[in-house]
């Protein structure tokens, strides 16, 4: 059964009652909001565990974010670090950890989000020993990290910052967050040089800020980036090093060590000391971009339900205008992707998991598909979700460009996850490294990791299917997805091998193949995601409604991309155009079967009106109540000094002339 009650949600009752159009839109639920939400959570204690954080963290006032919308960048850095500080308290005496689900309660709000990428370095990078000493003491803040690895001019990882061994750090100007004002130290990733020899990248901590009166250390250049288009609450800063002395246990050495004599031991592979990164990404897709996306798709699908424009039928009243075709194929794709990605995330932090374990007993098999997969999927799944934010915000007209609407907040932050922690093609490219290497081995006969063992099994069938309902078979479409990645990683990598032996140099050749080895990743993400969606439908309880609701969005997410991008299916016959059809007319079938469920696939995602923060978005759907409540707390309200200077002589031999 849908919840009805208003009373678990109590600042959206601007009337006490809910909108009759959005709750009759809950009556008609297929399926369990409770259970699938349980679902998303990964079982009814963690449930539980999350409403409990949610209700602590929400009714303490230190949290409030009720005037976010209003305040200058100064007034959210500070509001930002008053939370985390306090947040330190609250976990104190909740008992709550540091990877437990408070952080996600918090809606990202809050200060020193670096903090926690420089304990995570040091966590995976770091000794034992160098564990035991610095991470009691960043869990209690008695030291705020961040983490410089970005150099001006250079995207990519320390190309001119060096750290000679018993000698000094050259400049860097990295982006960083949190170094602005707050941070005391960081991780900088450097050129390791012992004796004149060059041992690659590694990562050091460093003291940038003295702890007694928070002035720069000696040989430090630090200050703020300036305005940015969101992340107004996070210090980003630059910071230049000069000179600066470090001593030799500040190299994170879990895999690479300096010896005081100055001998080089490292343990496995080199590339070990990317590792931050791939962890980094994967973690990163929960709260900061699926979580962007859902709380999208709630505001904009509610709001559909709610916002009433022109007639279906001559002599009807309005309509709703998520009953216009055109209004569900914007919003339900980006709906079914959350659910898709929602798993896919699953599928990545078991890998990560496993992965983990095997490198903490220094096997480090698994790092290659393990980075490919986190660096493709976190470029996919930012760029769909930030495309998927933007669709959401448009489809809400003029309300949805305001502020108050919490979309444009949305869209802003959810963008720079398309560039930070690696951009998108940078990683795209790096995946595709991966995918032709494979194919190589592949083709040779030689065992790949398992997502590409795929690559081996090139067919140059037809696809299979008869009718529009043959579209809804999983084995169908994940077949064609399989065809279209196989056919992009093959013909790329002919393409650069016959570009190598017609006497191309292989990095012109890699170049010139860039555009269609990205086609290649992405395509690989794709048939990866629609194969996972699929496979976790199957496993999924029939009862409750729940499987089926989860195989229409499973269809719809795959037809959905077949349907976008035609080209690639008919390229090579493959898919006939007859086909292609069929999986239109399915598609558009689904929109109508899946429209019926919206309002209870969003509740199900189980945002409160506090955490939406949305004038447009709020569970009882007062929506036009709640734009004009809202509006009345601007500050431009206030008469503007502007009228005083510039309006009044303005205006004031008007009068007489009337
Ligand atoms: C908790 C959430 C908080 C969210 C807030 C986030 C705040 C943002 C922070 C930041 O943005 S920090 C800065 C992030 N910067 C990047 O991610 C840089 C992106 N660039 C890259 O990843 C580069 O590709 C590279 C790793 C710097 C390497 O570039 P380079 O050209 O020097 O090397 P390649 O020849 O491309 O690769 C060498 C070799 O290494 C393998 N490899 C690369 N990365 C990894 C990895 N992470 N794990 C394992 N292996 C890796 C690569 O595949 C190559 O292998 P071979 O093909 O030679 O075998
Ligand atoms: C909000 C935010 C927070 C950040 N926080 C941090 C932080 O805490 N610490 C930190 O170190 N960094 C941080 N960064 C920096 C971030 O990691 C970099 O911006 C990112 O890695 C991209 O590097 P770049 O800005 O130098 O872009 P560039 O690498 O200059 O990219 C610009 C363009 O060039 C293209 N390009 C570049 N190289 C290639 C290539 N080899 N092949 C093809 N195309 C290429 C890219 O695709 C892109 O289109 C942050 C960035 C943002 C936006």
């Amino acid at each position: 059964m849908a919840l009805l009650e208003t009373s678990k949600y109590p600042q959206g009752s601007v009337l006490g009652s809910v909108n009759p159009d959005l709750a009759s839109e809950r009556q008609t639920a297929s399926f369990s909001v409770e259970k699938l939400t349980a679902l998303l959570d990964g079982g009814t204690e963690q449930t539980r565990i999350r409403r409990a954080v949610v209700e602590a963290i929400e009714s303490d006032p230190v949290f409030s974010r009720e005037n976010q919308y209003f305040q200058t960048q100064n007034e959210r850095y500070e509001s930002a670090v008053r939370k985390a500080v306090h947040l330190q308290k609250k976990m104190h005496e909740m008992g709550w950890t540091e990877n437990g689900p408070e952080y996600k309660a918090l809606a990202g709000d809050v200060a020193f989000l670096l903090h926690r990428v420089f304990m995570r370095s040091i966590s995976v990078l770091g000794s034992d020993k160098q564990i035991a000493k610095w991470i009691p003491l960043a869990t209690q803040h008695k030291l705020i990290g961040s983490y410089a690895q970005t150099e001006l001019g250079h995207g990519k990882v320390a190309g001119k910052t060096a750290f000679l061994y018993d000698t000094r750090l050259q400049p860097k100007f990295p982006w960083e967050f949190d170094s602005k004002l707050s941070a005391t130290h960081t991780v900088v990733f450097a050129q390791l040089y012992v004796h004149g020899k060059c041992y690659g990248i590694h990562p050091f901590i460093v003291q940038i800020r003295s702890l007694q009166d928070h002035s720069l250390c000696p040989g430090v250049t630090a200050g703020d980036i300036g305005p940015k288009m969101n992340f107004e609450h996070i210090d980003n800063g630059y910071l230049l090093l000069k000179n600066v002395h470090i001593p030799r246990e500040n190299m994170l050495s879990k895999f690479c060590e300096v010896r005081p004599d100055g001998t080089y031991v490292r343990q496995g592979s080199q590339k070990i000391n990317y590792f931050t990164m791939t962890t980094v990404r994967i973690s990163l897709i929960s709260d900061e971009v699926l979580t962007p996306l859902m709380k999208a798709c709630t505001i904009a699908i509610r709001y559909s339900v709610v916002r009433r424009q022109s007639k279906l039928k001559p002599g009807e009243q309005e309509a709703k205008i998520l009953d216009y075709q055109t209004q569900q194929e914007k919003l339900l794709p980006q709906l079914a992707a959350a659910y898709a990605f929602h798993f896919i995330n699953d599928y990545l932090q078991e890998l990560l998991n496993r992965g983990y374990i095997e490198i903490q007993k220094k096997n480090f098999d698994m790092l290659p598909e393990l980075h490919a997969l986190s660096s493709g999927f976190k470029a996919v799944i930012t760029q769909h979700c930030t495309a998927g934010v933007e669709i959401c915000l448009r489809a809400c007209g003029g309300h949805g460009y305001s502020l108050l609407s919490g979309l444009p907040s949305l869209y802003t932050k959810i963008l720079a996850s398309c560039i930070y922690e690696g951009e998108n093609t940078i990683l795209l490219l790096q995946a595709a490294r991966f995918l032709i290497k494979c194919f190589m081995a592949a083709s040779a006969g030689q065992p790949v990791p398992p997502s590409v063992t795929y690559l081996a099994a090139v067919k140059h069938g037809k696809c299979p299917a008869k009718n529009k309902l043959d579209f809804l078979s999983p084995d169908i479409y994940t077949e064609a997805y399989q065809h279209v990645a196989v056919r992009l990683t093959s013909s790329t990598a002919e393409k650069l091998q016959d570009l190598i032996q017609s006497g191309v140099n292989k990095h012109d050749a890699w170049n010139q193949c860039t555009v269609q080895l990205v086609q290649a990743a992405k395509a690989h993400c794709h048939y990866i995601a629609v194969k996972n969606f699929a496979e976790t439908v199957e496993k999924l309880e029939t009862k409750a409604g729940i499987q089926k609701i989860m195989k229409h969005l499973c269809d719809l997410f795959a037809l959905h991309g077949i349907f976008s991008n035609t080209g690639a299916f008919l390229h090579d016959g493959y898919t006939s155009p007859a086909q292609m059809d069929m999986v239109t007319a399915s598609y558009l079938d689904l929109l109508a079967v899946i429209r019926k469920d919206a309002v209870p696939l969003v509740d199900a995602f189980d945002f409160t009106d506090k955490t939406l923060n949305s004038a447009l978005g709020s569970y009882d759907g007062q929506v036009y109540q709640r734009l004009y409540q809202w509006a009345q707390k601007s500050p431009t309200n206030q008469m503007s000094p502007a009228y005083e200077t510039y309006l009044k002589p303005l205006l004031h031999n008007t009068l007489s002339k009337l």
